[in-house]
């Protein structure tokens, strides 16, 4: 089968109502070409303005959501109330949920088990922190982070793998093609090995880290990369490039 290419624009803490106004904007006005899936994370509090003002081609989500529908969680938001404002994507993992907010591989497992209970699909973060990468762990990084989730969830039809080396985060340093490809290589093997041959062929693996207009290219020719999660570039013009990354 075909994946379809995705691409993800993780606004992360940024910008302001009349931006996220420009943003929206902006992207209706770029091409959408029908293999590809695009899907924006604003901050919470501008979702749904973000949400009712984009063309249907694309698509809205959560950068976080909790693992309980509803109760005294001071500050959190169920994925039932995602569900409820007409979302249909929630980013689980964050490497800066889980290095700020000490989210451990066991809730963001539990929280994608949650998430995809109430019907949304889930991008699920992973990937190794430089240290990790200096000492040849990598593998053994992701192979961790993928455990916990497979732990807690049967089905991977509505889940995408975003591997993000959190060394290649907003640093300007993007891993190169081949580092990206031997991960999402290996991930895929990891996929065949530990859940079934239809989630090794079917699940999308994105990578982010550093991704623009200029090296979106070459990355998405790479067999094994099936779109991005974008953080800076997604507030820029040249995430209109990037859409059009596989065309
Ligand atoms: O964290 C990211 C997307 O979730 C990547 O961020 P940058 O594209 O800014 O490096």
């Amino acid at each position: 089968m075909v994946r379809n290419f995705f691409i993800g624009g993780n606004w992360k803490m940024n910008g302001s109502l009349a931006e996220a106004k420009k943003l929206v904007e902006m992207l209706n006005g770029f091409e959408v070409p029908a293999n590809t899936e695009v899907v924006v994370a604003p901050p919470a509090l501008y979702i749904d303005r973000v949400h009712q003002g984009l063309k249907k081609e694309i698509k809205v989500a959560a950068q976080n959501a909790y693992l309980k529908a509803s109760g005294a969680y001071t500050g959190e938001i169920s994925p039932q109330m995602l569900k409820d404002m007409g979302l249909e994507w929630v980013v689980l993992g964050h490497s800066e949920r889980r290095e700020y907010f000490h989210e451990s591989d066991e809730l963001v497992g539990k929280k994608t088990a949650f998430a995809l209970e109430a019907g949304l699909s889930v991008i699920a973060c992973i990937g190794e922190k430089l240290e990790e990468r200096e000492a040849n762990i990598t593998n053994d990084v992701v192979a961790r982070q993928m455990k916990a989730i497979a732990a807690e969830i049967k089905d991977w039809t509505n889940v995408v793998v975003a591997y993000e080396p959190v060394w290649a985060i907003g640093t300007g340093k993007v891993a190169s093609p081949e580092q990206a490809q031997d991960v999402h290589q290996f991930l895929r093997e990891w996929l065949a090995e530990n859940v079934s041959a239809k989630a090794a062929e079917e699940t999308r693996i994105l990578y982010g880290g550093s991704v623009n207009g200029g090296n979106c290219k070459t990355l998405g020719a790479k067999p094994d990369i099936d779109g991005f999660l974008v953080g800076g570039a997604s507030l820029k013009p040249e995430f209109g490039e990037i859409i059009l990354s596989r065309q």
